[in-house]
């Protein structure tokens, strides 16, 4: 099916937002440019006062902790997880982790996420089913936490999650391997998840680094920060490593992000939140590291907003260094959305380009907010909020459209989600 968006203003790789056209053909961008006459689409969208941008990819998230949302505020990391957290998710049944990840979909898909990548406990096959659903792609992880009685088990869902579902709906669902933390996966068993991850070409998605306890914690355990024991283990030697935080880092740590091509997700609104620190990330941006956004999970955050992210990424840089070009403007959007689906390892993903894949946002510029009409990236990064949300494309597929969801049941999902939500607090 042919697809043309027409009128659009469009955020290009190069950062110019010429008024122009997107021809859309499959699940991809066919050209961007003047309509040829022979191109004729099934659909045609009005781009008229509309700015088009990639969709966003969230590099790190935990879908069905929607669920937790405003359960546990204002803790740090591990009084967090230790006291309100994992009691709960403990409770959790299949039933929640789809209703959370559902609710997560609505939030994700009208703030114009297209992308996530999610790591959480048991029945991650009901994430799957929630992305597929929407039709969203979701890079996925059984998290694992790898100790005695059932780190094995766990380990073994994830082989299973692998089997099942890589490559599913059309490849818009992906999976990788999700050791939770140094913290949480003692090194013996590090080796096992690195084995198991390269005997199926999978990669690893792991928090690293989050905070200062990690770190400290860590030298006094194995005599060394947790970059230079968890290298030992072969965790890094997969093709592909995406590491969740890394907010405590010293040059060694770098050395090593750069040597095994690691991505990093950088979170600043959770690291905000939990009082954790924040990533090097112009350092990181400097130093060639692919620097990716995340919201983590919306206890955290507590929202799935990537522009929220993107926008945080560009200013809390510029006043911890004194820098206003610490992190431009579209450099922060880039790491929304290409740098996102690096980190990701999801290839032609990221760039509005002939050839890549169709995940598109519109942005309605028909708002206060959007006047006067300087420079859109800007507008959008510093002056716009996810209400301008308006219409969202995923492989092609028309998943929003004028603000109205087209695969998903908003007030069915509020409904179950709530239900869900008042059945684990008893
Ligand atoms: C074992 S499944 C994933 C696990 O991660 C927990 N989690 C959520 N946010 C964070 C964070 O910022 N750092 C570490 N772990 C986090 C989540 O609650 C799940 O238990
Ligand atoms: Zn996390």
């Amino acid at each position: 099916m042919k697809t043309l968006i027409k009128d659009v203003y469009v955020v290009k790789p190069d950062g110019t937002t010429p008024l122009t056209n997107i021809m859309l053909d499959g699940d991809k961008i066919a050209a961007i440019g003047d309509v040829p006459e022979d191109f004729r689409p099934g659909k045609v969208i009005d781009g008229k006062n509309h700015l088009a941008t990639p969709g966003f990819v969230n590099a790190h998230t935990h879908a069905s902790m929607t669920l937790l949302r405003s359960y546990a505020d204002d803790m740090a990391l591990m009084d967090w997880l230790n006291n309100m957290i994992w009691p709960i998710e403990a409770k959790m049944n299949e039933d929640d982790i789809y209703w959370g990840a559902m609710l997560a979909m609505v939030e994700m898909v009208r703030s114009g996420t297209t992308t996530f990548a999610d790591m959480y406990g048991p029945y991650m096959n009901r994430v799957a089913e929630a992305a597929m659903d929407a039709g969203i792609r979701g890079v996925l992880c059984r998290g694992i936490i790898g100790v005695a009685p059932d780190g094995e088990q766990k380990l073994q869902e994830n082989v299973e999650l692998y089997k099942d579902y890589h490559g599913a709906n059309n490849g818009k669902i992906t999976v990788m391997f999700g050791p939770h933390a140094p913290y949480t996966c003692p090194p013996e068993f590090l080796k096992k998840v690195a084995k198991a991850a390269q005997d199926l070409g999978a990669g690893i998605h792991i928090h690293m680094h989050e905070t200062k306890t990690e770190v400290e914690d860590s030298l006094k355990q194995y005599g060394k920060r947790p970059f230079a024991w968890v290298e030992e283990t072969g965790i890094f030697d997969n093709d592909h490593v995406l590491a969740a935080h890394c907010v405590h880092l010293d040059d060694n740590d770098i050395a090593i992000i750069k040597k095994h091509k690691i991505a990093v997700a950088h979170n600043p609104g959770s690291n905000m939140k939990l009082a954790s620190g924040f990533a090097p990330v112009p350092r990181l941006l400097k130093e060639g590291v692919v620097t990716a956004l995340g919201t983590d999970g919306a206890s955290s955050n507590n929202n799935l907003d990537m522009l929220e992210e993107v926008n945080l990424a560009a200013m809390l840089h510029k006043v911890n260094e004194y820098d206003p070009l610490a992190v431009p403007a579209f450099e922060a959007l880039k790491m929304g959305t290409e740098y996102g689906a690096q980190a990701v390892n999801i290839e032609g993903l990221g760039r509005l380009e002939a050839g890549y894949k169709a995940d598109i946002t519109l942005w309605n510029m028909n708002s206060a907010a959007w006047f006067p009409r300087n420079n859109l990236v800007s507008l959008l990064v510093y002056a716009a909020n996810a209400g301008s949300v308006d219409t969202v494309i995923c492989g092609g597929q028309v998943i929003m459209e004028k603000n109205e969801l087209k695969t998903l049941d908003e007030e069915r999902i509020c409904y179950e989600a709530q239900r869900c939500a008042d059945r684990l607090k008893k």
